[in-house]
């Protein structure tokens, strides 16, 4: 099947359903259409954000902390990424405004009628403006609850022309994320033992990929038994999540999922597999997913940093020697890597095991 189908009355009644959020909307939706129903795994923990206390990164520390708070900062950020892959930074200049900003023109896009939408229904990883239902339906065998929009907002940036004012919110979001990101990374870098600079050149970042995705969960009458996203670890180095107040997203951190909301205003940062594979497995990929609820839509806006498309990623030959640290994942270019992602399910880490040579 290639996409999502309609529900309980046959195709001549009711046209093909290309979004969720049609279906969450049509009147008298009581229960989730086959398609959408999974298991729910009974040996799931579920846990809340305050029984575990996620690291926070106060980003005004590193760039313009006395040298004594700098240093302090990019340990907490080294350990942040070893022992969650996950952490949420505060005081990061993008003004709260411009958060709120994006969230409402993302749910303006995803409101406009479907015809308007028609033109993005891309089928490419890497189509510029691209949006589309579940995760990559033509390969799903049960579709995730949510409806996405995926822009490539760097090295060149894309907009759609609807709603009014997408393009400047969207852009000026994507730069003040990229400039935090950078910074971010050059931290790591540091606490890494390598040139702060290094990820920066070593993937060309001046050119690097930015991809914004903004995805929409509308409520669902079922929540337990239909997946928002299923668990999956991200492609690029870094991911910026920003969302509209609404729980959702559960980052698995020790065996247990835990429920992550964040402090408002503050931006929850996730390790993706390009990092693990350049700190040779130090830093790991965290595992998220995101459920849904029955009462509100849930809007998200993911905003994947990575290295430049034509990178080839590989540990860093400064973390390797030819006695204990041999490379742990073979060397790969960013978009055959995203090729790879193109042609299969959203399958946990089940990509980064493609290039892994050995488990650490
Ligand atoms: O909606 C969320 O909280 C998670 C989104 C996500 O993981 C993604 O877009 O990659
Ligand atoms: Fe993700």
């Amino acid at each position: 099947m290639d996409e999502p189908a309609s529900l309980h009355a046959s195709p001549t009644q009711i046209p093909k359903i290309i979004s969720i959020k049609t279906i969450a909307e049509s009147p008298g939706l009581t229960s989730i259409p086959i398609t959408y129903t999974f298991t729910p795994n009974p040996h799931d923990q579920v846990v809340s954000e305050t029984d575990e206390s996620l690291p926070v990164i106060d980003y005004s520390l590193l760039t313009s902390g006395t040298p004594d708070q700098r240093s302090k900062i990019i340990d907490h950020l080294g350990k942040a990424c070893q022992d969650w892959g996950f952490f949420m930074v505060i005081n990061h200049g993008v003004p709260e405004s411009l958060m709120g900003s994006l969230i409402d023109t993302c749910r303006g896009f995803f409101d406009l009628p479907e015809e308007e939408k028609e033109e993005y229904r891309g089928k490419h990883v890497l189509d510029p403006i691209r949006c589309g239902t579940s995760f990559n339906a033509s390969v799903e065998k049960v579709f995730f609850w949510k409806d996405f929009l995926k822009i490539l907002s760097h090295p060149v940036f894309h907009s759609p022309s609807k709603p009014a004012g997408f393009r400047e919110t969207s852009l000026e979001y994507s730069k003040k994320a990229r400039e935090v990101a950078r910074e971010l990374l050059k931290g790591i870098s540091e606490n890494l033992g390598l040139e702060a600079n290094y990820i920066e050149k070593a993937l060309n970042l001046e050119t690097g990929l930015q991809v914004m995705a903004a995805n929409f969960y509308p409520p669902c009458p079922q929540p337990e038994l239909a997946m928002g996203m299923p668990p999956h670890s991200d492609h690029g180095l870094l991911t910026f999540l920003i969302h509209n107040g609404i729980s959702g997203l559960q980052v698995q951190h020790k065996g247990k999922w835990v429920n992550i909301n964040g402090t408002p205003n503050s931006i929850l940062v996730n390790v993706g597999d390009h990092l693990e594979i350049v700190s040779n497995g130090k830093h790991k990929s965290v595992l998220h997913r995101a459920v849904v609820n029955n009462k509100v839509t849930r809007i998200s806006i993911a905003t994947v940093q990575g290295p430049s498309l034509d990178s080839v990623v590989s540990p860093a030959p400064e973390l390797l020697d030819s006695e204990r640290n041999a490379p742990n994942y073979f060397g790969i270019k960013y978009k055959e890597y995203l090729e790879l992602q193109q042609s299969s399910n959203l399958d946990g880490k089940c990509n980064l095991d493609r290039v892994r040579i050995r488990a650490v």
